[in-house]
């Protein structure tokens, strides 16, 4: 009898070797020992000062002693999408959620790009719904998004025919690229001009509309609702722009334009609010069991992108050792040798493997796939009573205990508990049927007395809140893995100037130390690799309790005065359109110009 093939593996987990770097980290713990012991030697004989220079010298010792650890093993892993159809007839659904807040700071050019290489992926278009949030509640937001949904109509069949490698269209016609690859037949000449033609009309009604005033805009019809909107005080708007209603032989998945609604004295919550509105809205719309989250200025570079991250979060042998898969962030255009540290060098090729070693790498808010389950506040199945107190969804649970971890509404109840019995789909829906639900839970006081932002969805409480869901997620017992395809998976706009770049580090140095410093505990855990077993130094985090009502609704505290960070790409050698300029983004922070 012939045995039975087992599929291979969807991806090999491979040690790194860094063998003089181990030698200098050694041999600089050596020498810090034997300073630490000399001068314990000699103490009596000193005064004050040389006190003064053993507690410094243990404190950095021990610092370093933590950093050492945590880059000791660096692994990588190596991902085969071609292998995926052998393990899984299809692949799953994925709902895709671009945030943007700011169409001055972060310009509609920019979202749209992001957006527009999102639609782009080679992914099943029926498996795929992408969910852009505007905090800026702005109809030239929504405007730019409809026209480009009119141009990727055009541009994703083009891209698929000709196997282009970058998708968003501002690089790949920016590129010197674009024009040598490829075939160089008469076919694709002529179709590669008319997709620039396409894309430069796109940019100039895109520029013409931002420069305009609110006030000249017409504001009829499809455009009614953003009338007499003010950006802090407004309802929820929701609109489906592309429906994808034949399945896989339409050329777009779902696109769906959301603004959250926002009340003076309610808190919004930045970032992790709009993620938790996406994942509701979502939840009743397309309810997939796999969520990748992307910040508007963070395109897709590499085509295979989701397919593996599919490699990762099918291929494991348990689901608990991928609770999310985290794509480094890259940045394009970074400035000659760096000057200011904004690519994170040495974060990610050394301090992120490494981690990837242990408990797998920290969410970094951007360029990550999640299991919805996780982000829904479930624990693995086979993790013990220490984490089964951080969830919420622990034993058989009553209807109004539902009510009061999810909110009151019974069409996101049934749609999280699908999610969380790990089905897939629910029965099709219609979607304009489904709005009114949508905005229910798009609304500011839905999650008032829930478990939203405390045990379920992105937390609360830190403006990085990357920072704090991912810990949360860790101490549940999930591991997370990394994922680090060639060419990079996603591209960003990093700062290209001093001040900026010190604000951002700023804000996140003072957030992820206030915010880790609520509950840590400093533990030995212990995480058996495949090829050896790995003891390390880790930090371990608590959540925090979830936030009583009145702490809950305390009015937000008035910002101050903003400037514009806006300023224009690091390369100003960047070949530009021969025709007319289209506008090639920079980087902005939003949340640098608040804090
Ligand atoms: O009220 C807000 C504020 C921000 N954002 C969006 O959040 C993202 C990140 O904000 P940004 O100001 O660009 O922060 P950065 O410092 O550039 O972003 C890094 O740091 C953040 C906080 O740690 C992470 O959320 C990001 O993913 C990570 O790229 C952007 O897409 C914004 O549009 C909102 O949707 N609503
Ligand atoms: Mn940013």
């Amino acid at each position: 009898m012939a045995n039975a093939i087992s599929p291979p593996n969807l991806f090999d987990k491979v040690a790194l070797k860094y063998p003089i770097h181990r030698a200098f980290d050694v041999t600089i713990f050596v020498l810090l020992i034997s300073l630490l012991v000399y001068r314990l030697l000699n103490l009596s004989n000193h005064g004050f000062a040389w006190l003064l220079a053993l507690l410094c010298e243990s404190c950095f010792t021990f610092i370093w002693v933590l950093t050492l650890s945590t880059k000791w093993n660096p692994v990588e892993y190596k991902t085969y999408p071609e292998r995926l159809s052998q393990k899984a007839q299809e692949l799953p659904p994925v709902d895709i959620f671009v945030t943007t807040a700011d169409p001055v700071l972060e310009p509609p050019i920019l979202t749209v790009n992001t957006v527009i290489s999102l639609l782009a992926v080679e992914y099943p278009v029926d498996k795929l719904a992408c969910y852009v949030s505007d905090d800026g509640c702005s109809s030239i937001t929504y405007y730019s998004l409809v026209e480009a949904s009119k141009f990727a109509r055009l541009w994703v069949p083009f891209c698929k025919k000709y196997n282009i490698q970058s998708r968003a269209p501002f690089r790949y016609f920016s590129s010197e690229l674009s024009l040598t690859s490829n075939c160089n037949s008469l076919e694709f000449q002529q179709e590669y001009k008319k997709m620039k033609d396409e894309y430069e009309d796109l940019a100039c009604k895109i520029e013409s509309v931002a420069v305009e005033k609110s006030s000249e805009w017409d504001l009829s019809g499809d455009f009614a609702v953003f009338s007499n909107i003010e950006r802090k005080n407004h309802p929820a708007i929701i609109k489906v722009i592309w429906e994808n209603k034949t399945g896989l032989s339409d050329v777009l998945p779902h696109l769906v334009y959301i603004s959250r609604e926002k009340r003076p004295n309610h808190p919004h919550h930045y970032k992790a609010g709009a993620m938790n509105v996406l994942t509701r809205v979502s939840g009743l719309i397309s309810n997939a069991p796999f969520m990748l989250n992307v910040d508007c200025d963070m395109f897709v570079n590499n085509p295979e992108t989701f397919r593996h991250a599919m490699c990762l979060l099918l291929g494991s042998k348990n689901e608990r050792e991928s609770g999310f898969v985290q794509y480094p962030q890259y940045f394009y255009d970074g400035l000659k040798d760096d000057p200011f540290g904004n690519q994170f060098v040495i974060l990610q090729k050394y301090i992120l493997s490494g981690v990837a070693g242990i408990q797998g790498p920290y969410y970094e808010g951007t360029g990550c796939f999640h299991r919805r389950n996780v982000i829904y506040g479930s624990c693995p199945d086979d993790i013990g009573d220490q984490a089964k107190n951080l969830t919420p969804l622990y034993g058989d649970l009553a209807d109004k205990e539902q009510l009061k971890i999810f909110g009151n509404s019974k069409e996101f109840i049934r749609s999280a508990a699908y999610a969380l019995q790990g089905k897939t789909n629910m029965s099709p829906k219609d979607l304009p049927n489904l709005i009114e639900a949508a905005h229910q839970v798009a609304c500011c006081g839905y999650e008032h007395g829930t478990s939203w932002g405390a045990e379920v969805g992105w937390q609360y409480g830190s403006t990085v809140e990357d920072n704090l869901t991912g810990l949360m997620i860790h101490a549940r017992g999930w591991r997370s893995v990394l994922c680090t395809p060639d060419p990079h998976a996603f591209l960003g706009c990093a700062p290209s100037q001093g001040p900026i770049s010190m604000t951002q580090q700023k804000r996140w140095a003072t957030a992820k130390s206030g915010g880790n410093l609520r509950k840590p505990v400093v533990t030995f855990s212990s995480t058996t690799a495949d090829d050896h077993d790995n003891h390390s130094l880790s930090q371990h985090w608590q959540p925090p309790p979830p936030l009583s009502t009145s702490q809950q609704l305390k009015p937000t505290k008035n910002l101050p005065p903003t400037v514009d960070l806006f300023f224009p790409s690091a390369d100003q050698n960047r070949p530009t359109l021969p025709r007319r300029s289209v506008i090639i983004p920079g980087h902005s922070t939003l949340l640098s110009r608040l804090f």
